[in-house]
């Protein structure tokens, strides 16, 4: 089964799409809380089936307890998790993610956010005397393929780097330490009121860039002081409409075809993730967008994730609609596969048995490094710009990486082919067994024909020679 929760979210018509359709047209019909009948412009009809339906009236609690609760309960527990609200301009996403406000909103219209907040530290509080945690914030914003920090805007281009252990880190990002619901939610509404600022220096619209939301829980084990780390990332992402629909020109423009471009890399990766053999390891291009290269962990691997589809229910939307569902159905294919992240000992020598697959390749990865001249990786450095693997190789950083993807992958071909034929040693071993069987039988058979001819014959020669 998929580790990724798709839910489809319709929000009620505006009044807006009240006014302009005629018709006053609903392009969704309710079948159950899972399925529904969508028509398109053409009124063709196509039944979807998710996870989860939420149609206009459904509450913002039932959303959380649904898709959000059972994430923020794994990541406490140090599995990684993911939520993404996806959908065009006006769909509903932030709405789905904030509630009409952060803080000192009507409790039934709080959304995902602060109930993810005020549900993780009530789980900490009620897991005090088993650890001890601390949980650090973090919050950026990807705009034009940069990624500005919310929460220090004199840092406005973030890098992206990765580290064997932790994963995809951003480097030198603003994490401030929090210790209750209340703290929590006063650093996210500086951050909203610094994203806001941010539009205004910029001149743009918060609809055109994606806003991530970066909770890390860190545990240690009161009884044997073991740690661990979870990662928690909620994304609010720009309006998924494509560029012509939108009729913009200049910077607008620029805008959009960014976003898409983007929002295209997601819709690659989640390709590449969900039509790739399961035996193989084909490319997923994470490198393609900062977009995707933030969420890596979260899409291909030791994580959680819930995707929520939010849709305009107008026929007026029908195209823009359909497109969204038909990349949550996409999305629905992605195997991911959960584990607790990070678990370390405090203690100074590391246990050899918990050394996990992905720790092995990287000292592999850091054996090799050492043994590599500078010549070689300039060597390296022309084969991967011949091969278009990179393209401006500014820093020596950035060969790494690129070098690391490419042995990385080639590590993974070779454990899988060891695996391989490791399970045919195992075929041949039974095959062989059954033949040993089947020829022990024969002689055994042999053995007895003989003997009760032997018997049978000096019974009656026994009568003949009376
Ligand atoms: N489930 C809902 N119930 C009631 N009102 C909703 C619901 N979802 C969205 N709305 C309203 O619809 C409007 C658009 O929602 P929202 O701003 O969340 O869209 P968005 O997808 O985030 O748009 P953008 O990409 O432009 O930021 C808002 O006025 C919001 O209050």
């Amino acid at each position: 089964m998929s580790n990724v929760t798709v839910c489809a979210r319709f929000r009620p018509l505006s009044s807006k799409e009240m006014r302009d359709d005629r018709d006053g047209g609903v392009c969704v019909r309710g079948i159950d809380a899972e399925s529904f009948v969508f028509q398109d412009d053409k009124e063709d009809e196509f039944t979807f089936s998710l996870d989860r339906v939420f149609y206009e009236d459904s509450a913002q609690a039932a959303v959380y307890e649904f898709l959000a609760l059972p994430i923020m309960r794994d990541a406490v527990n140090a599995i990684n998790g993911t939520i993404i609200t996806y959908g065009q301009a006006w769909a509903g996403k932030t709405y789905s993610m904030e509630g009409p406000g952060i803080q000192d909103c009507d409790e039934h219209k709080k959304g995902l956010l602060p109930r993810v907040v005020d549900g993780m530290f009530e789980q900490i509080r009620s897991s005090k005397d088993i650890a001890r945690y601390t949980v650090k914030l973090s919050m950026v914003e990807i705009y034009m393929e940069k990624v500005r920090d919310l929460l220090d805007l004199s840092k406005g281009n973030i890098q992206i780097k990765e580290n064997k252990t932790q994963g995809i880190l951003l480097s030198g990002v603003t994490e401030v330490p929090v210790s209750d619901s209340t703290e929590a939610l006063q650093h996210l509404c500086t951050g909203l009121a610094n994203r806001a600022v941010g539009e205004t220096q910029m001149n743009m619209s918060s609809s055109r860039s994606h806003c991530a939301y970066l909770f890390t829980i860190h545990q240690e084990s009161v009884k044997d002081k073991r740690a661990k780390t979870g990662k928690l990332i909620l994304v609010d992402l720009a309006g998924s409409e494509k560029a012509d629909k939108t009729g913009a020109e200049g910077r607008v423009l620029e805008e959009a075809k960014t976003i898409n471009k983007s929002l295209s890399a997601l819709g690659n990766v989640i390709n590449a993730l969900t039509s790739g053999s399961p035996n193989k390891a084909n490319h997923i291009p994470y490198r393609d967008s900062k977009l995707t290269r933030i969420l890596q962990d979260a899409l291909g691997g030791n994580s959680r994730m819930a995707l929520v589809c939010c849709c305009s229910p107008s026929t007026s939307n029908a195209s823009e609609t359909l497109s969204t569902l038909r990349f949550g159905m996409r999305a629905k294919h992605i195997k991911a596969s959960p584990r607790a992240s990070e678990v370390k000992s405090t203690k100074t020598q590391e246990e050899p048995s918990s050394e996990t697959k992905d720790e092995k390749r990287g000292r592999i990865l850091e054996k090799m490094k050492e043994r590599m001249s500078k010549e070689d990786i300039k060597m390296l450095e022309e084969v991967f710009i011949q091969e278009g693997i990179i393209f401006s190789p500014d820093s020596m950083e950035e060969v790494d990486a690129a070098y690391e993807d490419t042995v990385s992958k080639t590590i993974i071909s070779l454990q899988q082919t060891v695996e391989e034929l490791q399970l045919k040693v195992k075929e041949l071993e039974a095959e062989n067994k059954g033949i040993k069987e089947q020829a022990f039988g024969n002689l055994e058979y042999d053995r007895l024909g003989k003997m009760s001819r032997f018997i049978s014959s000096w019974y009656a020669s026994l009568f003949t020679s009376a």
